[in-house]
């Protein structure tokens, strides 16, 4: 019977009986040195963080290539911190499921501490502070999720909370990316010391889009007087703060009630999956796919371990962009979100079950090699055609991973611009191409549209998963029923069609916005109606 909450120096012998791999050295020291002054912070303590990075670091410390711990900083959901860091000494049961269903099973003790970072936090958030102003610190890594970054509405207009922190200065701040300025100003002060700040979020640019966030609200700040032009200068210097790109890439679902019941039956005695009211879903273990990858342009202005012992890939700025875009906008999250639109209608419950549906394999086979393929660029260190076919026809289809369209189509809205607008742009802008040969891109945007209903193909509601506009959008098409035709869906639809911050393009001026119309008026035509329109375009 190994007990997670307690010490696993203490439990060698029930670890060893059930196959749990250890830290190769002590960690007592390790992790009390990255608790007091660490190398690495790391924001968003959620399920990738502890499948990949804490592995990551894990591999570093056991080779000696870290000699302190990573601290996790928690800026949105405080329950994170408690229910799945502290009850369990911060300790994380990485859970690795091979296709053939073996479970490997391994301990990672490379987390010193995770914390909830908010001004509210007193005495915490002081440490915090403290934690920027150490020199030791070299840089800080985020998954955060898409949105975590955004500054403004789909209108384009300030978030409430951004405004705010804007007229108050950096000693309140409530959003993430104000609290990453604060503490980058905290540094600041204690001698302009050098660090890199690296998203490791899903989207194409995304240290750009970091950088353009973190600017945005230092600019506000010294045109009130908060901060001086200095830290403007500070925060633009590459030999000072820099925000390298990334691309990272492992399936990691939300933690499954099978692989609970597989590790309790196996021995482990206090683990429980917690399901927190901002919407995480967290466990002392974390469910990861073998596959991965995480490369990052090589820019750390105050040094950095030796990140490629823990597989990390560094390159340049030109190479990660050509990756990421070939896995964000192409070969995985594209497929995957037509997965989880039409699956969650369709009501299927697992991402490999999908995989078994003809209909649905040929979609996201149209998707990836017929429509993304032909404009995505090759990064020539990792192939596009073979990292789809390894997608198509290894990853998604693995029976042992237990993810699900539920999980994926959360906040698909902050998604479809990275996942099908950057396409839809390339189709407009090429010589030989124009957006009008698009047909399953548009097909799945009309199956969003048609998602949004919450209506299942059988006629029955089903409950969306979380998304920030999702009433927003939910109002727009309020008027839509299934199986009531309606003159005015054009006149319902444009404002959602022509918002180019849905979807990186007004689809009017793609000249798409018709087709994705035309396919939504399919897909509502009544129960039977989405199966019936992906057998007319994919049999
Ligand atoms: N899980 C995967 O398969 C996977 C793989 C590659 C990349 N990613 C990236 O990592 C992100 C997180 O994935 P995860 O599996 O850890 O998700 P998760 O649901 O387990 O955790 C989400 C984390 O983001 C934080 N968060 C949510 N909304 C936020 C907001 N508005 N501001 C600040 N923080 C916020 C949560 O508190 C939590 O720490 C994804 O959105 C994606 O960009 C995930
Ligand atoms: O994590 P999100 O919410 O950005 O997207 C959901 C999935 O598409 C994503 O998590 C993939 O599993 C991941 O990108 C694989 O590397």
């Amino acid at each position: 019977m190994v007990k997670m909450k307690e010490s696993w120096q203490s439990q060698f012998a029930e670890h060893h009986a059930l196959e749990v791999e250890l830290p190769k050295v002590e960690t007592k020291e390790i992790r009390d040195r990255g608790a007091d002054s660490p190398v690495w912070l790391h924001f968003g303590g959620g399920n990738l963080y502890r499948g990949m990075h804490a592995e990551i670091a894990q591999d570093l410390i056991d080779e000696n290539e870290l000699n302190a711990g990573v601290v996790v900083l928690e800026t949105f959901d405080d329950e994170v911190i408690d229910k799945a860091y502290k009850n369990y000494n911060n300790n994380i049961l990485q859970v690795v499921m091979s296709e053939d269903g073996t479970l490997h099973k391994r301990l990672l003790a490379s987390t010193s501490e995770a914390i909830y970072a908010n001004p509210t936090n007193r005495g915490s958030w002081k440490r915090i502070q403290q934690y920027f102003e150490s020199p030791v610190l070299q840089f800080a890594t985020f998954t955060i999720t898409e949105k975590g970054y955004h500054l403004t509405t789909t209108e384009g207009k300030l978030l409430p909370i951004i405004e705010q922190d804007m007229q108050k200065g950096p000693e309140e701040p409530q959003h993430t990316m104000s609290i990453v300025v604060s503490l980058l100003y905290a540094r600041f002060k204690a001698g302009q010391l050098p660090i890199a700040m690296v998203t490791t979020d899903n989207f194409s640019k995304n240290g750009e889009k970091l950088q353009n966030s973190v600017l945005t609200i230092a600019h506000a700040w010294k045109e009130k007087g908060h901060v001086p032009n200095k830290f403007i200068n500070y925060l633009t210097d590459i030999e000072k703060v820099t925000f390298p790109w990334s691309m990272i890439d492992r399936i990691t679902p939300n933690p499954s009630e099978s692989i609970l019941k597989r590790l309790t039956d196996l021995g482990f005695d206090d683990l429980e999956i917690f399901y927190t009211r901002k919407g995480t879903n967290v466990a002392p273990f974390v469910n990861t796919e073998e596959i991965h990858y995480l490369v990052i342009e090589d820019a750390f202005p105050n040094g950095r371990p030796n990140l490629a012992k823990g597989g990390v890939i560094l390159t340049d700025r030109e190479t990660v962009d050509k990756i990421d875009v070939m896995k964000v906008t192409t070969c995985l999250n594209p497929l995957h979100t037509a997965l989880a639109v039409f699956g969650s209608i369709l009501r299927f419950d697992s991402i490999a079950r999908e995989m078994r549906d003809p209909e649905l394999k040929k979609l996201i086979e149209k998707i990836g090699y017929t429509e993304g393929l032909p404009v995505v660029a090759d990064p020539e260190i990792i192939s596009p055609r073979e990292f789809i076919d390894e997608v198509v026809n290894t990853r998604l289809p693995n029976p042992a991973i237990p993810d699900t369209p539920q999980r994926i189509a959360t906040d698909t809205s902050q998604k479809l611009a990275i996942r099908f607008g950057e396409t839809i742009n390339k189709y407009v802008l090429h010589n030989d191409k124009s957006a009008k040969d698009l047909t399953f891109i548009p097909l799945v945007l009309a199956g969003w549209l048609r998602y949004l209903l919450a209506v299942d193909d059988a006629g029955k509601a089903f409950v969306p998963s979380p998304d920030p506009l999702l009433d927003e959008m939910q109002q727009k098409l309020e008027s839509v029923k299934l199986g009531e035709s309606t003159d005015n869906l054009e006149k319902i639809l444009h404002p959602i069609l022509s918002n180019d911050r849905i979807f990186g393009i007004d689809l009017y001026k793609a000249d798409i916005a018709d087709k994705v119309i035309s396919y939504f008026n399919e897909l509502i035509a009544g129960p039977g109606a989405v199966r019936a329109t992906l057998k007319k375009y994919l049999a």
